[in-house]
């Protein structure tokens, strides 16, 4: 994301003229008159023309001194004693040509003969090879010229292959960035990491006293828009070093060997400085494992890979550089690139939890005025999975909104409307929905909302709407409590069943089921695939894990790797994967069944108000007939779950002790499962612990006049 500007000295200099002289209506204005003046030569020639007649009489009559013969142009130059007079008394000077027919050659070339001419040459027709050549390419290239301005015009994929020779124009951008570490919020131990890279640029002797060897690289990974670009540019600042940065798509282009050389060339430029941080956006781009993928592996991209591994092994001690990258696909780096002495530093740059996204919010509201009455800590509490750029969106939003009403303040109003658009799109409020649809709508958020607070293991819902908003007709919003860090088994089928809510209210209720629940659908199927082939959460399939952690095949994995397993195994998957959403599916369908009046209720206060909040919903939720707890689960009959609950945590046993001092103690429940004792950070000892965070159920646009909604471009699909 690179935003800074370009500062390529080569394009500053070239000026007006510059442009003019290197555009392409300059090059065929040349070609034009070249081409002009060579085959209207004979115009701007001094000679006089005569009749063949004439220039054959002079010749018989001995009045020539020399004569030049063209014989491809069947044209005759005579220089004559005397000046010429013609017919009607004008004198037309010494020098005369006349032009004759093939028939007439030998005429021609007899009087010559007979003229006792002091000179006579024979200009044979090779001389004009250059005209006849230039006439017949031009027009070539005047349509060569042609296509050239129409495609740059275009800016379409094929103006790539003309802007090659300006490749190097704008190869890379250089900065001297004013960001500092405190603009970058939520997320701490990256700073951390990055605070002694700053050390390392600040003050290099410290290290290389002790005889330590600084690092060249680190890599950050992390999702998308969480501020790794930023906090990049944030170490330059810090330690006032320039910043060079490219993208790893920039790299890869379709002449083999532009990337080793802008890569030769970006480094070059950035050893002239005592200091400095190369940046390196997408490396995943140019450093995915090498020889692997579709036709065995792309030849430019390893070249500049290994162009960027020679560079960053070629560093001596004069200059300080420090590579730091930055992906969202840190598993599909080639292993070469994480060695040690190249990128063996990697900060993981994680979605800001809690507190993180209220510090996230705290900046970006600096310098705007904001309403007294906004607290950005519950704000940072309804937006739960938002990433650093989204809620930078969120407040400049906010602040568009607020300029767009005329007002001053940002108030909370805005603030809520912000957020709604961040998550599904702008409002649209010119959609006008039939009565019918409109019900449809309701009914199949109701069901929704009315599955997830029937079940016990799902976040409280907080927000249901049925006004139509980007590509949403509707949308319902489960929000949990605390930021989670892992999601149990029975959470996950609550998830699916909670999906697979609007559905089946559309068949209890209107008995003909709409596409609107496409998208659902594919949510609930994705949870199910990855409960039974990477959370080992199928009894029949047993804790495996099958899913390739490359399944793209373009993307470097090896055409097949998905399917690292038997198709037996494959049979039973989809056995249970099919089996896991029929489930789902009848959790919700006996659910909105068994709440029939509640869902009624809700349909109807959805059509009255539009917009149901958490007070009103409360409401309405109060006469839900909660659903049972689904039974044990156990993944063989020998591993059958124990009897006895789990210790007490000291914090708890402390509670306790408490409550028994000032009240009569009524009984506990010894159940343990009371969620408020579990520290959000336990991760029952494994590092690679999932974040699940639920995200609310957008369904997608579906009316006829648009094509049916696909699952590209879903903001809503690729963990965010
Ligand atoms: N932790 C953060 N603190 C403050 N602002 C942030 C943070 N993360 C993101 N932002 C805001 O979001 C914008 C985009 O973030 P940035 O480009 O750094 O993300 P990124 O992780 O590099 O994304 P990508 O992987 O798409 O390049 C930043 O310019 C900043 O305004
Ligand atoms: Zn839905």
């Amino acid at each position: 994301m690179a935003q800074n500007t370009n500062q390529n000295p080569d394009n500053q200099k070239k000026g007006f003229w510059g442009k003019l002289i290197s555009g392409p209506w300059f090059i065929a204005l040349v070609v034009l008159i070249v081409i002009g003046s060579i085959s209207m030569g004979g115009l701007f020639s001094s000679s006089n023309q005569v009749d063949t007649n004439v220039g054959v009489q002079l010749l018989e009559d001995k009045k020539v001194t020399s004569a030049k013969i063209y014989d491809g142009d069947q044209k005759v130059e005579l220089e004559l004693k005397d000046n010429y007079t013609n017919s009607e008394g004008r004198d037309l000077g010494k020098n005369l040509t006349f032009y004759y027919v093939e028939p007439r050659a030998n005429d021609v070339v007899q009087a010559m003969d007979n003229a006792d001419l002091e000179s006579y040459t024979d200009q044979p027709v090779e001389n004009n090879w250059f005209l006849s050549m230039l006439s017949f390419i031009a027009p070539l290239l005047i349509m060569v010229l042609i296509f050239w301005f129409l495609m740059t015009r275009m800016g379409g994929g094929g103006s790539q292959i003309m802007n090659f020779s300006k490749s190097k124009a704008k190869k890379f951008n250089k900065d001297n960035p004013t960001v500092r570490f405190a603009d970058v919020a939520g997320v701490d131990e990256a700073l951390a990491e990055l605070e002694e890279v700053r050390e390392f640029l600040a003050e290099p002797e410290k290290f290389t006293r002790l005889g330590a060897k600084i690092p060249k690289g680190v890599l950050l990974y992390g999702p998308p828009g969480t501020g790794k670009t930023l906090l990049a540019k944030a170490v330059a600042g810090e330690a006032g070093v320039p910043f060079y940065s490219i993208s790893g798509s920039d790299f890869v282009e379709m002449f083999v060997g532009v990337g080793a050389s802008r890569v030769r060339d970006l480094f070059k430029e950035a050893k002239s400085n005592k200091s400095a941080i190369i940046f390196v956006d997408e490396i995943d781009a140019v450093g995915r494992q090498r020889g692997v993928g579709m036709g065995g592996g792309n030849d430019e991209r390893e070249q500049t890979l290994n162009q960027l591994l020679v560079e960053m092994d070629g560093f001596d001690g004069t200059s300080n550089i420090i590579v730091i990258a930055a992906t969202n696909r840190p598993d599909v780096l080639d292993p070469a690139l994480l060695r040690p002495g190249r990128f063996d530093r990697q900060v993981g740059v994680d979605a800001p939890d809690l507190k993180g996204r209220q510090r996230i919010l705290e900046v970006h509201a600096a310098g705007k005025p904001i309403d007294r009455r906004v607290d950005l800590a519950s704000v940072a509490k309804r937006t739960p999975g938002f990433t650093g750029a989204d809620l930078a969106n969120v407040m400049n939003e906010s602040a568009l909104l607020t300029a767009r009403d005329g007002a001053n303040v940002i108030d909370e109003r805005a603030i809520d409307e912000a957020i709604d658009r961040v998550m599904a799109g702008p409002q649209r409020s010119s959609r006008i929905m039939s009565e019918h649809e409109r019900k449809v709508t309701a009914y199949h958020e109701g069901g929704h909302a009315l599955v997830a607070a029937a079940l016990r293991n799902s976040a409280p819902v907080t927000k249901i709407t049925i006004l139509p908003r980007g590509r949403a007709l509707g949308y319902t919003m489960v929000m949990p409590q605390d930021d989670k860090y892992s999601t149990t088994r029975h959470e996950l089928l609550d998830q699916m069943a909670y999906a697979m809510g609007g559905r089946a209210a559309e068949e209890l209720i209107f008995h003909d089921p709409s596409t609107g629940a496409s998208n659902d659908i594919q949510k609930a199927t994705d949870t199910a695939r990855k409960m039974v082939t990477e959370y080992g959460m199928s009894a029949k399939v047993g804790s495996v894990r099958l899913a390739s952690k490359e399944s793209d095949p373009f993307l470097g994995g090896g055409a097949g790797a998905g399917n690292n397993y038997s198709d037996e195994m494959a049979f039973t998957v989809d056995q249970e994967v099919a089996q896991l959403l029929e489930t789902a599916h009848d959790e919700a369908y006996e659910i909105l069944r068994d709440n029939r009046d509640v869902l009624d209720a809700l349909a109807l206060a959805l059509l009255e108000k539009e917009t149901l909040l958490e007070k009103e919903l409360a409401e309405i939720f109060s006469k839900v007939r909660k659903r049972e707890e689904r039974a044990y689960w156990y993944s063989k009959n020998n591993r059958l779950p124990s009897d006895l609950p789990p210790v007490k945590a000291p914090s708890e046993l402390e509670a306790e002790k408490e409550r028994a001092g000032s009240a009569p103690a009524g009984s506990e429940n010894a159940g343990g499962q009371d969620d408020a004792g579990s520290a959000p950070g336990e991760n029952h000892g494994d590092d690679e612990t999932e974040v699940i965070v639920q995200q609310p159920v957008i369904d997608p646009d579906t009316t006829p006049n648009d094509p049916p909604a696909t699952d590209i471009n879903n903001p809503w699909d690729g963990g965010r």
